[in-house]
């Protein structure tokens, strides 16, 4: 009997079965139009991890995550290009591997060991339109000429986060209709590559989004900031808005075993406001107020809040936020000024991330019209348990009546 099992597997061309070995992992990249901003790249973040979550129902797969680097909105000029970095600077990695796995784009290298991508799929919209949704992809030409070029060795050269050096064996542009999830039978069965890039996430939508909600927030609980630029935030709050996780009731917990409800946190005894200037002024005049209209509004929150503090993130230059401070009197105003160190270690993106942490734990936050900024500290405010009324308002646009100005779309979280 030995000997006849020998033979079968002697006959055999396939190597031995090994029984319990786990199946090699593949590899999932995915990149955004460059002219997006950095908090709608976190939107698709989650989109793709649920994708990379559903995959691993079935077959290992593990999300690279791309490299930060040159946003637009990015402008201080004596941090040079600021590009290459990688999510640990922003994210803590422990956190979001607790939903799904993910590795850095250089870990992502180191393991190759080659600076290659295998297949580069470049999502693009139905040339020919559409007139009823329905969900479809298709490989098709491209529609508008593509950041990627062959070179003389046949491969497949484009931008790929700065790193010259990275190449793709394969590419072709695909239209796409289709929710993020639904990439997973064409990524399992129609093709084989160890890796898979996907440029142009953005067009993935969530979808079916009743369905989707507790996983859309399980990712989005997943995106803790990292522990640095938490403590540098909680340190001002401490040091001058009086404000401390105790106190506030905003501690937090792992959040795999955390449940808050609306109205569980406080919050610190503070107003903070998403100030959004810049861009804005032109991209959303109608909707954006002038600085001495938008201090007029904020008075109107501080005595129902009890509160005499104010916190202001913006993106505002130096002579604007000073114009601003001067239309207060008694209540003293706050901003988060980092030092040089903190500016050269965490970058323009770091001390934004510090704008909103601080702004997601005061007694009452007002943001700004469809900002991505202000919508992620609504979130991180219904994930601490903060009252709905305390969250989603906005500052209106100085000719606004209060029937134009429609306060934000509640968001709740759940689990
Ligand atoms: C209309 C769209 O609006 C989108 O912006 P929007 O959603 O506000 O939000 P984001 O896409 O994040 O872009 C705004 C960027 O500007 C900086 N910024 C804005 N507000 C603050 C702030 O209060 N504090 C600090 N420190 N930095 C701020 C920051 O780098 C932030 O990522 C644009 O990205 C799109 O390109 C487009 O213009």
């Amino acid at each position: 009997e030995d000997m006849a099992d020998k033979d079968v597997f002697q006959t055999s061309n396939q190597p031995p079965l090994q029984f319990g070995q786990a199946k090699e992992p593949r590899y999932l990249l995915y990149d955004v139009n460059p002219g997006e901003g950095f908090n709608l790249r976190r939107d698709v973040y989650i989109r793709v991890a649920n994708l990379v979550k559903v995959l691993n129902e079935d077959e290992p797969w593990i999300l690279v995550l791309p490299p930060w680097g040159r946003l637009y909105h990015w402008q201080t000029r004596e941090l040079g290009a600021q590009i290459k970095i990688p999510w640990s600077t922003f994210f803590d990695l422990e956190s979001l591997r607790k939903h799904i796995p993910v590795i850095e784009f250089e870990d992502y290298l180191k393991v190759i060991g080659k600076p290659v991508i295998g297949e580069v799929y470049y999502l693009q919209s139905y040339k020919e339109g559409w007139d009823k949704w329905e969900e479809k992809m298709d490989i098709r030409e491209c529609i508008d000429k593509p950041r990627y070029q062959q070179d003389e060795n046949g491969k497949w050269r484009g931008p790929f986060f700065y790193y010259d050096e990275v190449y793709a064996e394969k590419f072709a542009c695909m239209s796409a209709q289709s929710y993020a999830v639904s990439m997973k039978p064409f990524l399992m069965k129609n093709t084989t590559a160890r890796s898979v890039f996907l440029d142009r996430a953005e067009a993935l939508i969530h979808g079916m989004f009743s369905e989707w909600s507790a996983e859309y927030w399980t990712a989005r609980r997943s995106m803790r900031f990292s522990r640095e630029l938490r403590d540098i935030g909680d340190a001002f709050r401490e040091k001058y808005l009086r404000s401390n996780d105790k106190k506030d009731r905003t501690e937090l917990k792992d959040w795999t075993n955390m449940k808050r409800k609306h109205g569980d946190a406080l919050g610190g005894p503070y107003l903070a406001v998403h100030l959004r200037r810049k861009d804005y002024l032109h991209a959303h005049s109608k909707q954006v107020p002038t600085l001495k209209n938008a201090a007029k509004q904020i008075k109107k929150f501080l005595i129902p809040y009890d509160v005499q503090r104010v916190f202001v993130a913006t993106d505002a230059p130096d002579e604007e936020f000073f114009e601003f401070v001067q239309k207060f009197k008694k209540t003293k105003i706050y901003r988060f000024e980092p030092t040089k160190e903190i500016l050269e270690k965490y970058k323009d993106g770091g001390v934004a991330i510090i704008d909103q942490w601080i702004c997601a734990h005061a007694r009452v936050f007002v943001g700004t019209y469809v900002s991505t900024f202000t919508f992620r500290i609504h979130e991180e405010r219904e994930i601490l348990g903060f009252s709905q009324e305390s969250t989603y308002n906005r500052l209106c646009g100085s000719e606004e009546d209060d029937k134009e100005c429609e306060q934000p779309t509640k968001w709740s979280i759940s689990y």
